[in-house]
């Protein structure tokens, strides 16, 4: 690495240092906890002080200048769009001492990933199925605001009680639109897929795919996950058929509701 950008490196990660917890924000947000460093973005959970509610800041990460606010600009008006008892609502947008911010409901309860791999939860195959047609009920409402999510993975699904949640919306597409890779990732410039509905379903794929390996005994969880699932994994024939559409090894389905009706044919046998 040569000196400029190991400068450069230290100088992001100075003015990218996440605020202190008490901070308070335009005399409304007060700073509780914060939440982690996103690709373009510093997540922080808040109090609003005047409803003593708490929400959920987001700021555009000063490093990423224009490119950062623009991409932030971009959810806040993604998440205008939506109005969903599973989505995180967008209550407010500002500019505080020149950076931007987002203001969304904080949404309480475990995300997928540490259910399955911090508290050893496990799915049956009627679990994992039952859990995404909920979840697909979720997903076919952003579809019919013309909108694919692009990051559905098991750290952007939170249970909070019989409660399902889709967060994370900063990928989020209109369809027809070509798709950003994620901000920073090496595919930055490569990518020229064009946002689809089968992209969410083939997500959907991975996420059951996570869901039922839940249940399986092996130390060597990623490996499998990319090599034998039709040999590791025992599913029914019409869950298999599924997985295959889902993952595009068979031709995929072209509705998400084709999808829909093969789950729903499943759950009621
Ligand atoms: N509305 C919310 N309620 C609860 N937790 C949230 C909410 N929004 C984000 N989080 C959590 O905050 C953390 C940071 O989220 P953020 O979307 O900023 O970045 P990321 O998802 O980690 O990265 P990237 O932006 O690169 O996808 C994540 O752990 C996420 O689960």
């Amino acid at each position: 690495m040569d000196v400029i950008e190991y400068l450069k490196g230290v100088y992001e990660a100075w003015i990218d240092y996440p605020k202190r917890e008490g901070t308070v924000i335009t005399d409304k947000y007060r700073i509780q906890q914060f939440l982690g460093l996103g690709s373009y973005g510093l997540t922080y959970i808040c109090m609003d002080v005047d409803s003593g509610q708490e929400v959920v800041l987001k700021q555009a990460k000063p490093s990423k200048g224009k490119v950062g606010r623009d991409l932030l600009y971009r959810e806040i008006g993604v998440l205008g769009r939506l109005s969903h008892p599973s989505i995180q609502r967008c209550l407010a947008s500002f500019e505080y001492k020149k950076q931007l911010y987002m203001v969304t409901e904080y949404v309480k309860g475990q995300t997928l990933e540490d259910l399955i791999f911090e508290r050893g939860e496990v799915f049956s195959e009627q679990e994992a199925l039952r859990f995404v047609r909920r979840l697909m009920e979720i997903l076919s409402y952003v579809h019919e605001q013309g909108l694919v999510h692009l990051d559905i993975r098991l750290p952007n699904v939170i249970l909070d009680g019989d409660q399902i949640h889709l967060i994370d919306f900063g990928l989020a597409s209109h369809l027809g639109e070509p798709i950003r890779a994620k901000f920073g990732s090496a595919e930055e410039t490569t990518h020229r897929e064009i946002a689809e509905t089968p992209n969410d379903l083939y997500a959907i794929g991975h996420f059951i795919l996570f869901m039922l390996y839940s249940g399986y005994n092996s130390d060597n969880f990623e490996v499998e996950l990319n090599s034998g699932w039709e040999d590791e994994l025992t599913v029914s024939p019409l869950t298999k058929h599924m997985l295959r559409k889902l993952l595009q090894i068979d031709p995929p389905y072209t509705d998400p509701q084709q999808f829909v009706r093969d789950l729903d044919h499943w759950l009621n046998q």
